[in-house]
């Protein structure tokens, strides 16, 4: 078996949001039009470190790639990052795996790519002010791929660390804050963030007519938004079947799904206007998959 690895390094290298955001609107327009294989996330808890295993495996065959992200989520992490993961890329002729790809950059870029395009298709304020509750990876990598699409009238930042929030709003040059109240209050757009388990967002606090990325808590009896806010929010997903396995801010609220981004995307869904907003995103493999594609093939291009 000859297997090219492929460092975090060489994947920072050439993978950029301009790329990735389109990519990503097309990965999930094709999965809501169900042209993707792709089961629901197999889950490996690992119960001593209140984390997980994730198993990851999906198929394009319009798009000739198959591959399987393995990815673990360890919450207490404090000298590596939380989230770790590896990618297998298989050759969809023979099936013999060509690639282990680090999946930490591309898990970090895409997740962030996929809010971006969420926003863009469900919020329509010109230049929002954004909120962002969390000051990990995922906030920085938000704040990234939302700045390629939009500017913002002001960015606030809160973390339960509020050294860390102070660290990452001087990063930004954005304003860091004291409470999640305060830093959502009047935002047009607020990303969620955090590995917290309880709600960190109230409905109380939230802008009518708001429209929110709801990012973290993607186990069953974890949720990060207040179950009042997720039954008077436009609920989107960006899977139905995962959303309903996987995701506490959906299960524990009972939360009803108004649609897939993907059919919005593809047209078989309008957006509903004027109406607080909410994305849930669990993270689709197909992502990853097509994520990984588009490194090999820039990749191919610097030989
Ligand atoms: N939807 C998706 O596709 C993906 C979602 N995620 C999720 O996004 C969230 C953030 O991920 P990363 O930024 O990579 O993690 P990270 O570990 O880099 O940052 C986590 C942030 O949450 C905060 N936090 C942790 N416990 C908290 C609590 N109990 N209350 C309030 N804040 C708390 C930390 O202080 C930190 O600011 C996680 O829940 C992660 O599972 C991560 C990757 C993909
Ligand atoms: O899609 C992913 O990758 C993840 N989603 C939820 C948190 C763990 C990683």
């Amino acid at each position: 078996m000859n297997v090219k690895l492929v460092s975090a390094a060489e994947v920072k290298n050439v993978l950029t949001f301009k790329d990735l955001i389109p990519l990503m609107e097309n990965a999930l327009k094709k999965f809501s039009e169900k042209k993707i294989e792709q089961p629901v996330r197999t889950v490996i808890p690992v119960r001593e470190s209140n984390g997980f295993l994730g198993i990851m495996p999906a198929y394009s065959s319009q798009d000739q790639a198959l591959a399987a992200k393995l990815v673990t989520f360890f919450p207490h992490n404090t000298d590596v990052p939380t989230h770790n993961a590896v990618i297998v890329v298989f050759n969809t002729s023979t099936g013999v795996p060509e690639m282990l790809m680090d999946g930490e950059v591309i898990t970090t870029m895409r997740t962030a790519a996929v809010s971006a395009v969420a926003t863009k298709h469900l919020c329509s304020v010109e230049e929002p002010r954004l909120a962002i509750l969390g000051s990990g990876v995922q906030a920085r990598s938000h704040y990234q791929a939302l700045s390629t699409l939009m500017k913002f009238k002001d960015v606030r930042i809160w973390s339960r660390t509020s050294a860390n929030a102070e660290s990452l709003s001087k990063e930004l040059g954005c304003t860091s804050c004291n409470s999640a109240e305060e830093a959502v209050k009047d935002a047009d757009v607020i990303i969620t963030v955090t590995s917290s388990s309880k709600p960190v967002l109230m409905k109380e606090w939230v802008k009518p007519g708001a429209y929110i990325n709801a990012v973290g808590a993607c186990r069953p009896d974890w949720h990060e938004i207040d179950p009042a806010l997720m039954n008077s929010a436009v609920l989107y997903v960006d899977s139905r079947n995962a959303a309903l396995k996987e995701s506490g801010d959906v299960i524990l609220a009972k939360a009803e799904i108004y649609a897939e981004v993907g059919e919005v995307i593809s047209g078989q869904k309008e957006v509903v206007k004027g109406k607080t907003t909410l994305f849930k995103s669990l993270g689709l493999a197909i992502e990853d998959v097509m994520s990984a594609k588009l490194v090999a093939e820039l990749l191919s291009k610097t030989e």
